[in-house]
């Protein structure tokens, strides 16, 4: 492998050890079923940082190849248009808590799928902070839920996805007269969530160093006790309600 991209894998996978950085706790969510929270301890300034998110796993999307020597092991998950992407842990992630590739790529019951903390950096690379690594509050940043989540669900025709493209200045549909709902998935329905999960959300993960670390960042004042909430975006909410 290039040397410089084994560099850059292991600085991605890497955890600083910044104590300083103590200025979130974790607790029930306030938004139901959104598991655990992320919550601030003391006041936090726009633009401060908040956290870090972990790269305990790294997902690295392979390029196509042509080679179909029928290399499929247990590292890979493999996609219909010939990409494969490879689950890579971090160092620091001790044995016991590397799971397999069934629980990353797929989940159990009742566990998400490590791509469910998945937060990506460029083109090749996402970082996953795992959620039983939960001690450490300089990297809590994967413990931030999205402030509206559940209105991604929300079906286009439902009367909060009506108004907030309305608000938007969007074509809602309804001179065309399109009552056909059968056919109605998530993705259709983004208005709603992409303005209602704006207006809550006061913080966004944001790379530094050129793509080599990701630091939570307040984008609003936010108060002691606050839970911080993030905008994921569309495609996560897509990937994720399958
Ligand atoms: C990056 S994790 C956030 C931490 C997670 N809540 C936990 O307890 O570990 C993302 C997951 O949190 C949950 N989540 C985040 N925002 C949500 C929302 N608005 N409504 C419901 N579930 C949400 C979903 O299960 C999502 O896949």
């Amino acid at each position: 492998m290039d040397p410089k991209q084994m560099v850059h894998e292991a600085i991605l996978s890497t955890r600083l050890h910044l104590p300083f950085l103590h200025r979130t706790k974790l607790g029930p969510s306030k938004i139901n079923g959104a598991g655990r929270g992320l919550f601030a301890i003391e006041n936090i300034a726009k633009g401060e940082a908040i956290s870090c998110y972990p790269g305990d796993a790294l997902l690295y999307e392979l390029p196509p190849s042509d080679d179909e020597e029928g290399d499929v092991d247990e590292t890979e998950d493999d996609y219909e248009d010939g990409t494969e992407t490879i689950c890579l842990w971090g160092a620091h992630v001790p044995l016991a808590y590397r799971w397999d590739e069934d629980k990353v790529f797929d989940g159990t019951e009742s566990t998400p799928p490590l791509t469910a903390y998945a937060v990506s950096v460029d083109e090749h690379y996402s970082i996953m902070g795992h959620p039983d690594l939960d001690d450490n509050p300089a990297y809590f940043g994967h413990f931030a839920n999205d402030g509206a989540g559940e209105f991604a669900f929300d079906g286009p025709n439902s009367q909060n996805n009506k108004m907030a493209a309305l608000e938007l200045g969007l074509d809602t549909g309804e001179d065309e007269g399109d009552e056909g709902d059968e056919e109605l998935r998530v993705e259709d329905n983004i208005a709603a969530y992409v303005m209602r999960s704006l207006e809550v959300s006061n913080a966004m993960h944001r790379s530094l160093v050129d793509g080599l670390h990701v630091v939570t960042v307040a984008t609003r004042d936010i108060a002691a006790g606050e839970e911080i909430y993030i905008t994921y975006g569309p495609d996560y909410w897509v990937e994720n309600s399958k």
